[in-house]
């Protein structure tokens, strides 16, 4: 086959995990994996976010782009931090080094023509949450791809809350997933199509959330 010769002279390596992301893509517009990140590899991500939340770099998260910077604690009550790949530090290095590996796997195999991408941390003190959005109604429909990494210690409880609620849509019956922000697992879907939101936290939660974008 002529796409099997063709891989075959890129040197292809076909990538178990990112062909289970793409097939659920396509089968639900979302996928949720448990090893995206090692576990030491969680650790000094999350060293790294709460060193800086310390330094108190975060930020208030808005709602909406530069262009609308209302801060409405009733949407949402995170703490960010973008992160700045060209002064990365080991952690981060690492962390991107995997997303640009995804990238590339996606516009190889897919033709994502992903371009752009942007990533923050985000800290949900106790008590706060973020309301049912779609990420594109922040100004931005170049978003394809959202990204969610989870930060949070081993045993992460029920009980803590936070859970991620994704809406599907199965022939107009809306169907609510959950998913716990347990360490080491990421949270991959379709920005333009899947609403989702955080239910409140009563326990600090910890994460790096992003998009690939294209144009
Ligand atoms: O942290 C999550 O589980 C989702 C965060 C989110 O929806 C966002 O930042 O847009
Ligand atoms: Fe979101």
């Amino acid at each position: 086959m002529l796409t099997t010769e063709l891989y075959e002279q890129l040197d292809f390596v076909e990538n178990p995990l990112y062909e289970k992301v793409i097939t659920d893509l396509l089968n639900q517009q979302y996928s949720v994996v448990e090893d995206f990140f090692t576990p030491e590899e969680v650790v000094q991500l999350r060293a790294s976010l709460q060193d800086k939340y310390e330094e108190d770099a975060f930020k208030k998260a808005a709602i909406g782009n530069r262009v609308n910077e209302s801060i409405v604690k009733s949407v949402r009550g995170d703490f960010i931090l973008w992160l700045n790949e060209a002064e990365a530090n080991a952690a981060e290095t690492t962390f991107f080094n995997r997303i640009n590996d995804f990238i590339s796997y996606m516009n190889r195999t897919c033709f994502m023509g992903i371009l752009f991408k942007e990533f923050h941390y985000a800290l949900y003190p106790e008590g706060t949450f973020y309301k049912r959005h779609l990420d594109t109604f922040q100004n931005d429909d170049r978003r394809k791809l959202s990204i969610v990494c989870y930060l949070n210690e081993e045993d992460w409880k029920p009980e803590y809350g936070g859970e991620l609620v994704i809406y599907t849509n199965d022939n107009r019956v809306e169907e609510e997933k959950v998913f716990y922000p347990l360490p080491g697992r990421v949270v991959i879907f379709e920005s333009q199509i899947l609403e989702h939101e955080v239910k409140p936290v009563k326990q600090p939660r910890l994460s790096i959330t992003g998009w690939l974008k294209t144009r």
